[in-house]
């Protein structure tokens, strides 16, 4: 189905340790984590809260067991502080991203996000941005798409609950506001499902702008949970509304499709944040892995 020497599958550190809620996972080290990441068949990894910054540390640990890094998450504040606050950190970490062989920066604008507020109910609060924050998100992006392009990466926008780009609407108006050289689409399939946006019309709407997929699972009683008991975004996260392929409702099958018909380069990332307290990690990875070579033959 893929061109195996075009597409690598990675996992990411977030059902290890929760980088939005460090309480979960707290107990797990940075070796443990990227052990069972190589373990269980993974040959990338994004980055956590407890990786070394020193990129010939972290790149001696990786090495060690074969990984590499795919990418990590970088928070923009575009419609809430000046473009010049936002551009200095994204430069250290485009700058950080490059030093370990990344190709892509993950970003996403939380500058009127509740995702990070443990009691806001996230469906009666999920912020729509106004013009003026459209406005300075779009032009913000074209920026940090320019400062991507002078170390030859590129920007992958996450699209997310509880932001203001969430819904397909969303997407659309993020994608025809911006130019295709400067800012390309993050497709999370967790999200999308967990917004109740048809995920596969998405993908094949912009599967030429996707640069970066993150493969997430819905376990979608504990969405409808959300609905019902007014649950936040961190909330839902403890409760299991996440987990890894295979083990949710959604089908990945037609997701590799779509992907592999249109010629998809990049990474896959297993990302599935829950509680390793209850969901064992290492368990989940090689569950995750298992269901990939099933479904998509890598
Ligand atoms: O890519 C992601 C990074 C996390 O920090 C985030 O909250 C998660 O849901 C996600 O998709
Ligand atoms: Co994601």
């Amino acid at each position: 189905m893929f061109n195996e020497n075009q597409v690598k599958l990675a996992i990411a550190p977030i059902g290890w340790t929760n980088d939005d809620m460090p309480e979960l996972g707290k107990e797990v080290t940075f070796e443990q984590c990227i052990s069972e990441m190589a373990l269980s068949g993974f040959s990338g990894s994004e980055v956590g809260n407890k990786y070394p910054r020193d990129t010939e540390v972290l790149k001696k640990a990786l090495s060690l067991r074969g990984l590499e890094i795919a990418s990590a998450w970088f928070s923009s504040f575009l419609t809430s502080k000046p473009i010049e606050v936002t551009a200095k950190s994204f430069i250290e970490h485009r700058d950080f991203l490059h030093e370990m062989g990344a190709k892509v920066i993950v970003v996403s604008e939380q500058g009127n996000s509740i995702q990070g507020q443990m009691e806001t109910p996230l469906f009666a609060n999920k912020p729509v941005n106004t013009e003026e924050e459209w406005k300075l998100l779009l032009e913000g992006l074209s920026s940090l798409g320019d400062l991507a392009a002078e170390k030859g990466m590129k920007i992958v926008y996450h699209h997310h609950m509880g932001t203001g780009v969430q819904t397909a609407i969303e997407i659309d108006r993020l994608m025809e506001g911006t130019d295709p050289e400067k800012v390309s689409l993050l497709y999370d399939t967790g999200h999308l499902v967990f917004s109740g946006e048809d995920h596969l019309a998405v993908l094949k709407k912009y599967v030429d702008r996707i640069h970066h997929v993150h493969l997430k699972d819905i376990r979608m009683e504990i969405v409808e949970r959300v609905h019902s008991e007014k649950m936040s975004f961190l909330q839902a996260v403890k409760a299991g509304a996440f987990t890894v392929p295979g083990d949710g409702v959604i089908d990945f099958k037609p997701v590799f499709e779509v992907l592999s018909e249109a010629g998809y380069k990049g990474w896959f990332v297993v990302e599935a944040e829950q509680d390793p307290a209850i969901a064992n990690p290492f368990e989940y990875a090689v569950k995750a892995r298992k269901y990939i070579r099933e479904t998509a033959g890598l």
